[in-house]
């Protein structure tokens, strides 16, 4: 086992890059602890199997350090790195037994019979495999197969990592769920560094204690399950962590000043938003930088009210504003609500008990309320700390 260091990471596949959109990774540091459970997690083109290949040694990148336990590895090839690698299809000796095709990576490494025998048998109870074992892989069905490449990645004690590609793609839906539970508890059992690629978020959350959301070549947050969606660091994760994603309402100045400057008024998405002193001031210091910038807050913090209050002297609000429902989804036990105003369009959820029914008309007024906390600021699509 080993730490992973990336260290001024880069790659292109192009031989002469000439600027950042050539780059399948941009720079990037990193840091995988020894031993903890990690998801990376990000959609599809965001460059996550060229991290692992560069990893795991398959792929040598354009610049940069890959460290375990702080020595270069760049010169060694992947034979000599011992990373364990699962890739999304199974890879497996069809003509081997299942016991045969466990024992491999074992027996590479002339690994005693009888310690090869121990360990198997304990990879094969982990992943409920102990009944398959004498039969040939060519006879089992692809959920099976991708076990047995899963255990072959388990079954070694002395690999620095193991990566794991996608491994559930070929799985059937309803034993995904088993086998991510039963990967998580063998992480707990063999405390193995684990890197789960995938560009699911509930799979990365069942899996990992700490996930990496990439997005263009970059790790845009490291953090847990919790954090990426209580305090998102880039609208991407915002945007992508959750069901649905973060609200991002875009800010600016509006009206005419003297000597036709532009007004003083701040709007979001075109409406005025009666905000708190500290975040006026916050969002006016981020336009005097840039145009981009965007409040940001969860439609589970979205706060309704059917009747008016007096949010003046509400110091745990920090904007109001009054919208329309446009159309509600009851979704059993609560509601998504899309409302609007104008070019504004916001999704709040609405949990049972609300005084709202999840079949509001369409057309009824809410008092829509943004909770202190809650409110999420993002310069450049970054988040900014709001002192409150
Ligand atoms: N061998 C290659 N040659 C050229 N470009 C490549 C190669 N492999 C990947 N790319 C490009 O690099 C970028 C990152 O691809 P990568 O496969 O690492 O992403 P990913 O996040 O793993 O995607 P997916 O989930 O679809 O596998 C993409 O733009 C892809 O088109």
């Amino acid at each position: 086992m080993a730490e992973i260091t990336l260290s001024q990471l880069a790659h292109s596949y192009q031989a002469q890059p000439s600027g950042e959109a050539d780059y399948a990774i941009r720079r990037m540091d990193h840091v995988w602890e020894e031993g903890g459970a990690y998801a990376l997690l990000g959609p599809s083109g965001c460059g996550k199997s060229t991290l692992l290949n560069i990893i795991s040694g398959l792929l040598a990148p354009s610049s940069g350090e890959v460290l375990f336990n702080g020595r270069r590895v760049n010169e060694l090839p992947p034979e000599e790195r011992n990373i364990a690698q699962v890739f999304q299809f199974p890879v497996v000796y069809d003509t081997m037994t299942v016991y045969d095709n466990l024992a491999f990576p074992l027996r590479n490494v002339k690994t005693p019979e009888e310690t090869v025998r121990q360990r198997v048998m304990e990879v094969a109870d982990s992943l409920d495999l102990v009944a398959q074992l004498d039969r040939k892989a060519r006879n089992l069905t692809a959920d099976e197969k991708q076990k047995v490449s899963m255990g072959r990645g388990l079954v070694r004690d002395d690999v620095t990592a193991i990566l794991f590609d996608e491994p559930l793609t070929v799985i059937d839906p309803q034993l995904k769920f088993k086998l991510r539970r039963k990967l998580k508890e063998i992480h707990q059992r063999f405390a193995v560094t684990m890197i789960y690629v995938t560009h699911d978020q509930l799979e990365a959350s069942t899996f990992a204690d700490r996930i990496a959301v990439m997005y263009d070549g970059q790790i845009v947050q490291f953090g847990t399950p919790q954090e990426l969606f209580e305090r998102p660091t880039h609208t991407f994760v915002g945007y992508f962590i959750g069901s649905p994603g973060m609200n991002f309402m875009s800010m600016a100045l509006q009206g005419e000043g003297a000597d036709g400057e532009e007004g003083d008024e701040l709007v979001a998405d075109g409406q005025s938003l009666v905000l708190s002193q500290a975040w006026q001031q916050a969002v006016r210091k981020a336009l005097a930088q840039t145009d981009n910038v965007k409040l940001g807050i969860r439609p589970e913090f979205v706060e309704l009210a059917v009747e008016m209050v007096d949010e003046e002297g509400d110091d745990r609000v920090e904007a109001f504003l009054t919208m329309v429902v446009e159309h509600s989804q009851d979704l059993g036990t609560y509601a998504i609500f899309t409302l609007q105003r104008d070019d504004l369009r916001l999704k709040a959820r609405v949990e049972e008990g609300h005084p709202l029914p999840f079949d509001v008309a369409p057309g009824t007024e809410v008092r829509v309320r943004f909770p202190a906390q809650r409110f999420g600021l993002y310069v450049d699509e970054y988040r900014w700390e709001v002192e409150a």
